[in-house]
């Protein structure tokens, strides 16, 4: 019998990073359908920072949130829409409104020490009878002890699932096998692995994950992500496939839905490139990458310099605001 590995895609939310978060509507639907005919099992689709990410920190949305779900809702027969929330950036009210659009998973992000604050929301998600994910970003920052403590923090929540997420595409795959098969002995619910790929890592971090006993791993088609973007879809069907798990999704449609119609929309297809690889030798959150570019070039100092600096002082997702401060210092300091 061949395990079955839950592939969750979320280029239609990570990969918003990619576009600044301009999908239109009409790139939602053309995208959730074909995925939804290649057989994914669930599709992610929100801001890139998720429910309520529009804003000044983050950039602003194409459209509203309503109406991508809607857009997604309606272009989907089998698949199960999601929706991440970074609990604060998104509340109660947008996880109601994603509910009545139609989304039947969220995924609940916090820092990699901060669960508790997912707890509302873990249950709201219960309440409104979503399936709700615990969702660990920054996982490299802290130790497998710590990780496990959290996940079952998460777990004592009601969630029906945990993520370990490489959100800065820090890590190598000896340090995701530790921290997958810690959380999986330590849980007895599905254990999901998300993966960046800014050190070239993210398909055989995906792997290792797998073979650490993970559940659920994401894709996204052509890797559209935050940094150096995410582990492709299309190549996750292709490996899993020959290394015998079955993720229920047609290769050559996956194939066709990532170069015929998420790639003529990605206007900077994510790449590993200096800035990028910055990223995960720094250890900084993957979507600081847009806006170190743009703090370079506006003060004239090196993009891997901020980064680096973001590394040293242990930032986090939500400090964006900082990456302004730290290249005006380096500019200070020429
Ligand atoms: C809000 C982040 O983009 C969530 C994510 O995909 C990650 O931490 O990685
Ligand atoms: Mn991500």
């Amino acid at each position: 019998m061949m395990k079955k590995i839950r592939l969750i895609d979320t280029t239609l939310r990570d990969g918003m990073h990619a576009v600044s978060h301009q999908f239109s509507t009409e790139d939602v639907s053309a995208v959730v359908k074909a995925l939804d005919d290649a057989g994914v099992d669930t599709i992610e689709v929100s801001h890139g920072d998720g429910l309520g990410g529009s804003s000044f920190q983050y950039g602003f949305s194409k459209a509203t949130e309503e109406a991508y779900l809607k857009a997604a809702a309606g272009a989907m027969t089998n698949a199960k829409l999601c929706v991440l929330l970074l609990p604060g950036i998104g509340t109660h009210k947008e996880l109601e409104m994603a509910a009545n659009a139609g989304a039947k998973v969220v995924r609940v992000a916090t820092h990699v020490t901060e669960a508790d604050i997912g707890e509302q929301h873990i249950k709201i998600a219960k309440s409104l009878g979503m399936e709700a994910i615990g969702f660990l970003m920054m996982s490299h920052m802290v130790d497998v002890d710590k990780i496990v403590e959290q996940a079952k923090l998460f777990e004592s929540y009601g969630a029906d699932a945990v993520y370990v997420t490489d959100s800065a595409g820090a890590m190598i795959p000896t340090q995701i096998t530790e921290r997958i098969a810690a959380v999986k002995k330590a849980v007895s619910i599905p254990v999901g692995h998300h993966a960046h790929d800014n050190m070239g890592l993210a398909i055989g971090n995906s792997i290792a994950a797998i073979q650490a006993g993970a559940d659920i791993v994401d894709g996204t088609c052509r890797g559209a992500g935050a940094g150096a973007g995410n582990a492709m879809t299309e190549v996750l069907v292709g490996v899993l496939d020959k290394m015998g798990y079955a993720t229920g999704i047609d290769l050559y449609k996956i194939m066709d839905a990532a170069d015929d119609i998420v790639m003529p929309r990605l206007h900077r297809p994510p790449m590993i490139t200096k800035e990028s690889l910055s990223i995960g030798y720094a250890g900084v959150y993957g979507s600081f990458l847009l806006h170190a570019l743009r703090a370079a070039d506006k003060f004239n100092v090196d993009a891997r310099d901020i980064l680096i600096e973001m590394g040293r002082r242990k930032t986090v997702g939500g400090q964006e605001d900082m990456i302004i401060d730290v290249a005006y210092e380096l500019a200070n300091r020429k």
